[in-house]
């Protein structure tokens, strides 16, 4: 997937059919959407019939949109509403395999299929990916036609079979790169994610039974052998820098009959034989019919949120009596008389945002510098001066702190001014206003996240539904849920329930708690929308009423 300019950008969907406006903060690559737009304009310009889709296409972590001709958003990265409110997996993505010889149409087929369905979250996985890294002397015979990519044995099948059983359970998963022109993989791996449709497609996608048994739908694309020479031709010699003479070469000493013997059995286990590839409407229409009743009897509704979701669970919770202890898990810092005078600031409407920012974070500071009292320390011997020594501690381990956009942000720098050189990731949640689940946008960990202690950042926890969101995706990174802290300047009685019935090792630590919600899932009293009183960008009262019909949500998550 993804082949323009020769490498499988996998992950991505390689053509969009509209770039959407996209805020700049969903492109971490730094550049704008529009510089994106125009690398890839700069790649090979694909055939009349299929440039109608174009790819947004960004770095690891981007945020890839493409919206169909029916004007839906489709996400290829990015993740749906998974979880319940024991923050544990609902949905179990629908897989499709599809098989079939060198550039019959796999990709293709592919497209049409996100395209016709309609769903929102959609992964492509390659096989490409999942090419060997080539030996020095393998790479000369690959550079003069002589390597067989077309044997299983090209293959690290195992790699595969993890990728795809992670992304089954909703995990994360780095995907290699591959550049066909180089025969290597690129140094960057892409980051992947689960979605409510993963497709896998390959020359050999069917080769493994322990593999198949993964798929919900296997998919033959059968296509006539010389339309197959003759498309291969074509896109190796413009995308993946060969000449005819090498095309031909490797075709008839690898590619056709590795096709006969490994390639061609797959109509065997195949559910579903597509003649002539992308051309075939019927058979993709049909294709598309089949996955969207199995969807639906997954409890997928139309708008690609999930019956019995976290919003609908939510509703409950406000009606539900929270018991009458705050869990273990909680710890509010002491309710000094300089906690609550800052607090006081802070919560009085009338304070101007330069004071709110200052006393704010003072606030978040005592909170950070709470929070640090939990984490491992060990003891440690210093030097004081010659031949005099003191034995003292020292923290052991490290932290990186992770933000809930945007009002989470809010509380970086008071981080930074805290834990020196404290790496830093983001996550932007925001709620669909369909299902109204919230829905994963933007993902940026630092790497290796699993090995740190992690505070998690957001200004106030109403409902908690952001927190668990975002824990929930911590935890599909393999972070300990007991190495999980979350840091807000206050939380609401029941958003702590809520997080400590779904997470229990996750420590909650506040500066107050609030007993709370109203109908809308804000905090009473509550803070107002901090995110927006510390940014200076609140709207009045009446503008409020007029954009939200009353209601406002905060940043993006009704939370
Ligand atoms: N129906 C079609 N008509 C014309 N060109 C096509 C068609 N289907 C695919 N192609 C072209 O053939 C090449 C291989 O198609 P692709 O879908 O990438 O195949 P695969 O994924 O099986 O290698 C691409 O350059 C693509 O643009
Ligand atoms: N370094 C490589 C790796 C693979 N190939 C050929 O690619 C074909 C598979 O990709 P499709 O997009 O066509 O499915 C396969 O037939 C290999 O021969 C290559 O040429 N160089």
């Amino acid at each position: 997937m993804g082949k323009k300019n020769g490498s499988a950008g996998d992950g991505e969907v390689k053509k969009g059919v509209k770039i959407e406006e996209v805020p700049s903060y969903y492109n971490s690559s730094g550049s704008s959407v529009n510089e994106l737009v125009e690398n890839d304009q700069r790649s090979p310009s694909p055939p009349a019939a299929r440039r109608r889709l174009r790819t947004l296409s960004g770095s690891k972590g981007d945020n890839q949109i493409m919206t169909t001709k029916t004007g839906r958003r489709i996400y290829t990265k990015g993740r749906p509403p998974w979880y319940d409110r024991g923050g544990q997996t609902m949905k179990k993505p629908f897989v499709i395999g599809i098989c079939g010889g060198s550039a019959s149409g796999k990709t293709t087929v592919a497209e049409a299929i996100i395209e016709r369905l309609e769903v929102p979250w959609v992964t492509i996985l390659s096989m490409d990916s999942f090419y060997k890294v080539l030996n020095e002397e393998e790479k000369k015979r690959a550079h003069e036609s002589n390597f067989n990519f077309d044997h299983p044995d090209a293959f690290d099948f195992d790699l595969l079979k993890d990728v795809l059983a992670r992304l089954k359970e909703g995990k994360s998963v780095e995907v290699p790169v591959y550049d066909f022109n180089t025969h290597s993989r690129s140094s960057n791996a892409k980051t992947m994610y689960g979605a409510d449709v993963l497709i896998f497609e390959g020359i050999l996608a069917f080769h493994r039974d322990d593999i198949n048994e993964m798929m919900d739908m296997k998919v033959f694309v059968d296509t006539d052998a010389d339309t197959r020479l003759a498309r291969r031709l074509a896109r190796d010699i413009s995308e993946r820098g060969r000449d005819t003479k090498g095309v031909l070469d490797q075709y008839l000493r690898f590619v056709k009959p590795a096709f006969d013997t490994f390639i061609a059995p797959g109509t065997k286990v195949a559910d579903i034989i597509v003649p002539r590839g992308g051309d075939n409407f019927v058979a993709i229409d049909l294709i598309v019919k089949r996955v969207k009743t199995e969807l639906s009897s997954r409890g997928y509704n139309a708008c690609g949120g999930a019956e019995n979701g976290l919003h609908q669970q939510r509703a409950s919770l406000l009606a539900s009596e929270t018991p009458n202890e705050l869990p273990e898990s909680l710890h509010i810092v002491k309710q000094t008389p300089q906690v609550l005078g800052l607090h006081t600031f802070i919560r009085n409407k009338e304070t101007k945002r330069d004071e709110l920012v200052f006393y704010s974070e003072r606030l978040m500071r005592i909170l950070i510098e709470e929070t640090l009292n939990f984490m491992p320390h060990k003891e440690v011997q210093v030097e004081v001066s010659v031949g005099v020594s003191v034995v003292g501690r020292r923290m052991d381990g490290e932290i990186c702190g992770v933000a809930i956009m945007r009002a989470g942000e809010t509380m970086e720098n008071s981080l930074r001014s805290v834990v020196k050189d404290c790496k830093m990731g983001k996550i932007l949640i925001q709620t669909n206003d369909k299902t109204l689940e919230p829905e994963l946008y933007y993902l940026r960990l630092p790497k290796d996240i699993h090995k740190y202690k992690v505070l998690l950042l957001d200004a106030t926890v109403a409902s908690g539904a952001a927190a668990m969101m975002a824990i929930r995706i911590l935890v599909d990174h393999d972070v300990p849920e007991e190495n999980i802290s979350i840091l807000s300047l206050l939380m609401a009685e029941p958003g702590v329930h809520a997080l400590a019935y779904a997470f229990p090792k996750v420590r909650l630590v506040t500066t107050a708690v609030d007993p709370s919600l109203n109908e809308q899932f804000h905090v009473l009293p509550g803070m107002g929308n901090f995110g927006d009183r510390y940014y200076g960008t609140e709207i009045s009262d009446d503008d409020s009423d007029a954009f939200n019909g009353g209601a406002y949500s905060e940043e993006g998550i009704s939370d």
